[in-house]
């Protein structure tokens, strides 16, 4: 059967369902494991009911004892750890063999601090099925020497997969508790897969190269079957990845799909393409709410904390369109609960906000708040403010971007707080 075609039964049903498999189980992880068992309940025309969750093993204290914490997530159906006094449905299911976590999946949700995704993918390599489709919920970037990337292409490129993005304003603890929020999941499904939707995908256009990118070749965009097995990357190129087809047993992995795994009434979903500028916004805004928390953390409150996040939100579009070229919109970052909306609620009551205040107010280093206070949970400011800048330093564009340069810099000791107001002076026009 050609791709795109649904195999049904006799009630107009597909023949099989789709297995979501959620690598990670922090806090983010947990409650988004949370919402997907909800979803795969809710919807058993779609989805197995059964959802496997990958925990990192290790031992907790339950009633005074010992015990692996898969086992009591599996047994007390609450992660003790990473997200204390929420109750999970029963069938979110906690494995900790990664390998068996994801066998057979054709969803996978990538859920974890991103300095762990690497070691975790490479581990996952031949262990998923080739038609696999992936969401990265991680907000991070990824350097290297050759420049800059998103998780959400390091999963797919490594793992020949397509994979999307989830970023907003989401404080994993209030949606936990079903208080109301917001998302933006970006997916711009492969043609192959795009059975309702339609998708930019399905229509060759140009694309500005971003800087030291190579523009794709008229050849490339006229010739290339874009309706088989090859799609455009988050940054509108064709990409190298040749994807095997979703079967046509299954529902197709589209939009309406996508939807119905992650929206909730307390968690609305907004469906956009724009991979790069959704993940970049998550990415890029923690390093902003670290400046938020050093300011207020040296009481200088809200309008300082406003002046931040106004500098911050423009350092990470031109960012976006410098790096990431025409794909990333403008309006994604403005507009969306993965931009603006993100950055005020990270800069209200985020880790990383919380964590640089207290480091201010007591006089320590913010890794060592991280370390006290966390419990283990991990702050993601702090790496990828180290990333940006080693990526900046290498094109000597550091003073193009003076709060994410200066966030760098007051984490190593090279500048104080007390800079910031003449870079805040400088981006006046
Ligand atoms: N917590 C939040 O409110 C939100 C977090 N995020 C993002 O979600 C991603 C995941 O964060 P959280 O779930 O909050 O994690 P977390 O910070 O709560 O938990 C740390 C996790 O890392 C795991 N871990 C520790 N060592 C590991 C290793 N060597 N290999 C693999 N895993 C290891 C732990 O088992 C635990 O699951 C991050 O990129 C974060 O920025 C996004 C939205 C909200
Ligand atoms: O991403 C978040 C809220 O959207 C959480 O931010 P923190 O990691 O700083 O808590």
């Amino acid at each position: 059967m050609a791709p795109g075609l649904l195999s049904v039964n006799e009630n107009g049903v597909a023949d099989k369902r789709h297995k979501v498999t959620v690598v990670g189980s922090g806090n983010w992880g947990s409650t988004i494991g949370k919402i997907a068992a909800e979803n795969a309940k809710e919807h058993p025309e779609l989805f197995e009911e059964q959802v496997q969750m990958w925990v990192f093993e290790e031992e907790v204290t339950y009633e005074g004892k010992t015990e692996k914490l898969s086992h009591v997530i599996n047994t007390h159906h609450e992660n003790i750890k990473y997200l204390p006094n929420i109750t999970l449905p029963t069938n979110l299911i906690a494995n900790p063999s990664l390998e068996d976590a994801v066998q057979g999946s054709s969803i996978l949700i990538f859920n974890l601090p991103h300095q762990f995704i690497h070691t975790t993918c490479n581990r996952l390599k031949g262990k998923i099925v080739p038609y696999a489709r992936a969401i990265s919920c991680i907000k991070g970037v990824d350097v290297n020497d050759e420049g800059v990337s998103l998780f959400s292409e390091w999963i797919g490129d490594g793992l020949g997969i397509y994979c999307g993005a989830l970023s907003g304003a989401n404080l994993a603890t209030e949606i936990a508790q079903q208080k109301l929020s917001e998302t933006t999941i970006a997916y711009d499904p492969p043609p192959m897969d795009n059975s309702r939707n339609p998708s930019r995908n399905a229509t060759p256009r140009s694309a500005t190269p971003a800087r030291g990118e190579q523009r794709a070749s008229a050849a490339e965009l006229s010739v290339t079957p874009l309706a088989d097995l090859h799609h455009r990357d988050a940054r509108g190129r064709i990409s190298k990845t040749r994807l095997t087809p979703v079967p046509p047993e299954y529902p197709p992995l589209d939009h309406d799909t996508f939807k119905a795994l992650f929206q909730r009434p307390y968690f609305l979903v907004s469906m956009v393409s724009d991979v790069a500028g959704t993940s970049l916004g998550g990415a890029l805004k923690n390093i902003v709410a670290l400046a938020a928390g050093f300011v207020v953390g040296k009481g200088w409150g809200n309008n300082a904390k406003s002046a931040i996040m106004r500098v911050g939100l423009l350092e990470m579009i031109k960012f976006g369109k410098e790096f990431f070229g025409e794909t990333v919109s403008t309006a994604t970052f403005t507009k969306e609960s993965a931009g603006v909306a993100d950055l005020i609620t990270s800069c209200s009551g985020g880790r990383n906000f919380n964590g640089a205040k207290l480091a201010v107010e007591r006089g320590v280093s913010v890794q060592e708040i991280e370390q006290k206070e966390l419990n283990g949970q991990k702050l993601q400011g702090t790496s990828t403010a180290a990333e940006v800048y080693s990526f900046l330093q290498k094109r000597g564009l550091e003073n193009d971007y003076p709060l994410f340069t200066a966030v760098y810099d007051i984490l190593e000791g090279r500048k104080t707080i007390d800079d910031i107001p003449a870079i805040l002076a400088k981006a006046q026009s």
